[in-house]
């Protein structure tokens, strides 16, 4: 795979299936690389005062004149409190940290960035100079910013993949659970509700990824609102993109613009999910979603193969036709091992202002799919303006409308889910 990062590097064997052309591979661009590059940014902070900086250069020299030092296990811990917003893991458990230099009140930090041009740059020396000037006796901080040397990188993947690295990250023993949303029929809103579990599993505290397996038809990234982003690649690794706090891979990510159409055959299709699965740092989650295309075809099967211990719910709509061809797709997961967990029945009865029902896709369509399955009927989500707003907008409604009655919905199946 070589789409990410300024310095992508391609890695495995065989031809990288998410690298379709040379303009896709480039990902992120080298914004703060080398205009950063080993930059010195020393500013005087007052952290947490308020005062004129006339007072504050006073007190800084006062400090300096009674040879005030600051204390290093206190500078450590403060430190220690600054997150990678991608990797999500203290910049000092990360080796980010080179060196700290402490003379009287006045404190140098090198950091190394893992990649030139890395997304997250301005945002740690930010959260790095913050902490640190809220140290007792810091009155200044110099932030040096400079890029990991390759073996650093190297060593630092090694260390975030460690005794997990193996070619699918959620194998059999893994703890995460792991759902596949799927329906034979297309429309049905599959990839609404993969987005708004999504984000509603993510809003209880726990930690969710998505793979959008919708290669074809991606849509995931623009519900989560992160269309314009792209995962960055350190080493062998990528990092995804983070929507509503739900860490996003899809194939659109990769690709130029929203109108290039992907027209893959099916081995193709199969590395691309492969390379998701283990080339993507997702870190440990507690739910890995998946949102499938419609259909029982290539990316079925895939899924089937790769996520044998993969849960899957069925959606349909009410109407009958559509349960029909959904409930394939159930058939099709039970053929590779997969469990079906449950039904659920989307754009059921859109409520009316006199209090009627309008059963715009008729009625009974869900419980009639998961009677057929022999599975629950885990919940049915009504047609609603809000969800379908919030996607456009790649807002998820669960988060700014939560009482809208589709929201509530999918929100009480999150906790089914998670029951
Ligand atoms: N409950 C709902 N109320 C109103 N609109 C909805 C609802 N669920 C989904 N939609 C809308 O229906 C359309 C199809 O939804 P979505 O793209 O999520 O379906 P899908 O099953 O993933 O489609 P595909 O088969 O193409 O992958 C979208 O415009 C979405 O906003």
């Amino acid at each position: 795979m070589t789409a990410t990062g300024c310095r992508s590097s391609r890695t495995g064997s065989g031809r990288s299936a998410i690298s379709p052309t040379p303009s896709t591979s480039r990902v992120r661009s080298c914004r703060c690389a080398w205009s950063y590059g080993i930059s010195r940014a020393r500013t005087s902070s007052a952290p947490n005062s308020g005062r004129s900086w006339k007072n504050w250069t006073g007190i800084r020299a006062r400090a300096l004149i009674d040879g005030a030092t600051v204390d290093r296990a206190a500078l450590d811990r403060a430190l220690g409190t600054v997150i990678d917003p991608e990797i999500r893991r203290p910049i000092a458990d990360l080796g980010m940290i080179d060196s700290v230099t402490i003379d009287g009140g006045s404190v140098t930090i090198r950091i190394k960035l893992t990649i030139v041009g890395c997304p997250a740059a301005d945002r740690i020396e930010h959260d790095v100079r913050e902490a640190a000037s809220a140290v007792a006796g810091v009155t200044e901080v110099a932030v040096d910013v400079a890029v990991m040397s390759v073996e650093e990188r190297t060593a630092l993947t090694e260390r975030l993949q460690g005794a997990r690295r193996r070619e699918v990250q959620f194998g059999p023993d893994t703890p995460t659970r792991i759902v596949a949303i799927t329906s034979g029929k297309g429309g049905v809103g599959k990839s609404t509700i993969t987005a708004n579990l999504g984000a509603a599993l993510a809003a209880k505290g726990l930690k969710v990824g998505i793979v959008d397996a919708d290669v074809f038809g991606f849509s995931i990234p623009a519900l989560l609102g992160v269309s314009d982003e792209k995962p960055t690649r350190v080493g062998e690794l990528m990092l995804p993109p983070i929507g509503f706090g739900v860490k996003v891979i899809s194939i659109g990510m990769f690709l130029p613009g929203p109108a290039t159409a992907v027209s893959w055959r099916g081995p193709m299709l199969h590395r691309t999910i492969k390379q998701f699965l283990s080339e993507v740092y997702f870190d440990e989650l507690d739910v890995l979603l998946l949102d499938l295309p419609p259909g029982t075809g290539d990316v079925a099967i895939s899924i089937g193969q790769l996520l044998p211990h993969a849960e899957v719910v069925v959606v349909t709509t009410p109407q009958t036709a559509a349960a029909d061809v959904a409930e394939r797709s159930g058939i099709v997961a039970r053929k590779t091992g997969q469990r079906v967990i449950g039904v659920v029945e989307n754009m059921a009865g859109l409520p009316q202002p006199d209090g009627t029902v309008l059963d715009l896709f008729g009625t009974g369509g869900g419980a009639d799919a998961a009677a057929r399955l022999d599975v629950p009927l885990l919940m049915s989500i009504p047609l609603s303006l809000a969800l379908r707003e919030g996607g456009d907008a790649g807002d998820p409604v669960v988060l700014s409308h939560p009482d809208d009655p589709a929201a509530r919905a999918i929100l009480a199946l999150a906790d089914v889910l998670v029951s």
